[in-house]
């Protein structure tokens, strides 16, 4: 049976199935539940660009990156995080940001953020135009130093002052917080310990927080217990969740964060991207098959699917490897076979990776 998803939370809270900390959740979404219950609208926060290239290995030439980006802004993504101010001592790839961000066709319907790791990068996004930051802090102290070189009290006492600036100047800021079930390092992370860093950054001026399951290793239980707690402290509709999918559980996390009343999810075009100082962590989500369950759940995103496809297979192509995407695979298979009478063209971008 169909149930929209509306109907759905309505019916388990009249039914006592919800947990009280989400009744609570859905609360504090909005003034009243009932406002809650009725967002179906779902930000998608591309990070392909940004997160989904940072860590590949060649080097990949800035016009590729600049088309990259073009083409999203043309599926009617609202936001593109676009590339990173970071040491280019430490994450090369990244260090054509300036190129990257002065030279793509800005949508006005899109917003293209880039991260910032201290006011060193925040002058040169400064200087390059960019309307919006990122702050990344993570809640593990081992992932914080291998990451960003200090503690996370230090990382703290570096945000403060980007995000004065960045105010000062306009600049929307968001907020990461990295390793949020899991540390590569530590092992297991506390949820109380992720809901302070992420009241803290809250509370010094981000807009949004965006909890990072950095390894990928969270599942519904552990996301349903971390959501719980930072939602005591961060309105939830101020929440977004970023997943990578090593162990093949982000669609279901996503799910519950839905649930649960999240309406803003991280993913990356064809399922791109890693950290570089997160060891055997995969890709994140990828964004076709996010919006193809989103679709399925009667929620909005704005996004066209079929476009979301071509430049998902577009990038693979051009980084040589199929699409990592199962929606996209299968979507472009049916087509194929569809279009079987009239087989596609030597030229056609979607023949070889499947
Ligand atoms: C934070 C630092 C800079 C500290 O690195 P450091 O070595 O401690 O910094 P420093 O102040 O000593 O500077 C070292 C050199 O870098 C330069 N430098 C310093 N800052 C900048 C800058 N902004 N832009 C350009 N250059 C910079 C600086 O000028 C100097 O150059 P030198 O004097 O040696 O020639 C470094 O650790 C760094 O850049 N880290 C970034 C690592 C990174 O980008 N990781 C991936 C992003 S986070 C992520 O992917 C997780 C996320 C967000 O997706 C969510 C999730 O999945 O969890």
């Amino acid at each position: 049976m169909n149930i929209h998803p509306v109907s759905r939370v309505a019916l388990n809270l009249t039914r006592g199935i919800l947990h009280s900390s989400a009744r609570r959740l859905l609360n504090t979404a909005s003034t009243t539940p009932t406002a809650a219950l009725s967002s179906l609208f779902v930000k998608i926060v591309e990070v392909g660009p940004r997160d989904g290239l940072q860590n590949e290995k060649s080097v990949i030439p800035t016009e590729t990156k600049i088309e990259f980006i073009n083409r999203l802004s043309e599926t009617g993504l609202s936001v593109v995080e676009a590339t990173s101010f970071v040491s280019p001592k430490w994450v090369p790839q990244m260090g054509d940001a300036k190129k990257v961000i002065t030279s793509i066709k800005k949508k006005d319907s899109v917003s293209y953020p880039c991260l910032t790791p201290n006011l060193k990068g925040l002058e040169a996004a400064i200087e390059s135009g960019v309307k919006e930051v990122a702050v990344f802090l993570a809640a593990s102290e081992s992932f914080s130093k291998k990451n960003v070189n200090c503690t996370i009290e230090e990382s703290f006492e570096r945000t403060l002052p980007l995000i004065s600036k960045a105010k000062e100047h306009g600049i929307l800021v968001r907020g990461y917080v990295s390793c949020v079930v899991g540390c590569p390092y530590e092992g297991p992370i506390q949820a109380a310990k992720v809901a302070e860093v992420s009241q803290r950054l809250y509370d010094m001026g981000c807009y949004e927080i965006s909890l990072g399951d950095t390894i990928g290793v969270g599942t519904p239980g552990s996301f349903q217990e971390l959501l719980w707690s930072v939602s005591n402290v961060v309105p939830v509709r101020a929440l977004a969740v970023h997943c990578h999918d090593t162990y093949g559980q982000a669609l279901a996390n996503i799910h519950c964060a839905l649930e649960m009343g999240v309406r803003v999810v991280d993913s990356s075009m064809s399922g791109l991207g890693g950290c570089p100082y997160a060891p055997g962590a995969s890709g994140n989500v990828a964004t076709e098959d996010v919006v193809y369950m989103l679709q399925g759940m009667k929620y909005e995103t704005g996004v066209n699917l079929q476009k979301a496809i071509e430049t998902g297979n577009w990038i693979s192509e051009r980084l040589n490897r199929a699409n990592g995407s199962k929606a996209a695979k299968a979507l472009t298979l049916k087509a194929l076979s569809a279009a079987s009478v009239c087989p596609p063209t030597p030229e056609s971008p979607v023949k070889s990776k499947l």
